[in-house]
């Protein structure tokens, strides 16, 4: 399904409506909200709509836990870390425990050694063949890449682990992220693109020929869970009147 906004902050505003919704059944049916989220600059606008007093009473944050998509393997310190950001966005303004927060980081582990711990931590979280979070949120970089699952990338093809790390050349960095099979089991996945710098690359994802080795973002399909493009105009701007009218 497609969702157009008319900018960013309308699109921003439907998906804090769609993290309170989504976390108050959750809450209500599990007694728990386990979300993940992502990085880049994407979701800024809709962590400070999160934290603005308004959105915030709605949700009660000590049953909420939070996770992430994938990471730049930075200290939480980095200005670069997608944690930090968040934190500093969204979770230092919310009564949310310290110890339901899981940013994909360890001080004195390797990138592959915390990736193996981070998995064990979703496994005690979900069952083996279970769906997975209640909400999954995904960004989309101009080469369609999403969490870090980036083009052209051996990631792109594990089938087994739910978390990998792997050093990306082209940036000089490892990063961390959930795996395909992974992404796929959660129940909503909501992906947030803005910019019409993402248009040519959201028209390859959606309605180009399959080629998920350039296009990651087309390894999006949930088996059984919900899968909403929460997309702004500009995004949208390549998009043809059928894509756009996909439900
Ligand atoms: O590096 C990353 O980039 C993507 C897209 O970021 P944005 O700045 O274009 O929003 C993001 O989804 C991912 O989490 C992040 O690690």
């Amino acid at each position: 399904m497609i969702s157009i906004f008319k900018d960013n902050v309308e699109l921003c505003t439907a998906l804090a409506d769609l993290f309170i919704s989504t976390g108050t059944s959750a809450i209500a049916k599990n007694g728990r909200f386990i979300v993940a989220l992502t990085g880049g600059s994407s979701p800024v606008t809709l962590h400070k709509i999160l934290a603005q007093p308004e959105y915030q009473s709605q949700l009660d944050w000590s049953k909420v836990f939070v996770f992430w998509g994938d990471e730049r393997w930075v200290p939480l310190t980095d200005e670069k870390s997608n944690a930090k950001m968040a934190f500093e966005t969204l979770l230092n303004h919310v009564p949310i425990p310290k110890q339901n927060i899981f940013p994909m980081w360890s001080d004195d582990k390797d990138a592959k050694a915390y990736a193996a711990d981070y998995e064990q931590i979703l496994r005690g979280f979900f069952g083996e063949d279970e769906a997975n979070f209640d909400l999954l949120i995904l960004g989309m970089g101009e080469d369609g890449h999403t969490a870090s699952l980036f083009p052209h990338t051996e990631v792109l093809h594990e089938r087994t682990k739910w978390v990998d790390a792997y050093y990306l050349e082209p940036q000089q960095m490892y990063r961390i992220t959930l795996t395909e099979p992974f992404i796929n089991k959660a129940q909503k996945v909501a992906v947030l693109v803005f910019g019409a710098n993402k248009a040519s690359a959201l028209h390859e994802v959606l309605e180009g020929e399959r080629n998920f080795e350039q296009y990651p973002s087309q390894l999006l399909a949930p088996a059984s869970g919900k899968l909403t493009w929460m997309v702004d105009e500009g995004a949208a701007s390549k998009l043809t009147d059928e894509a756009k009218a996909s439900k």
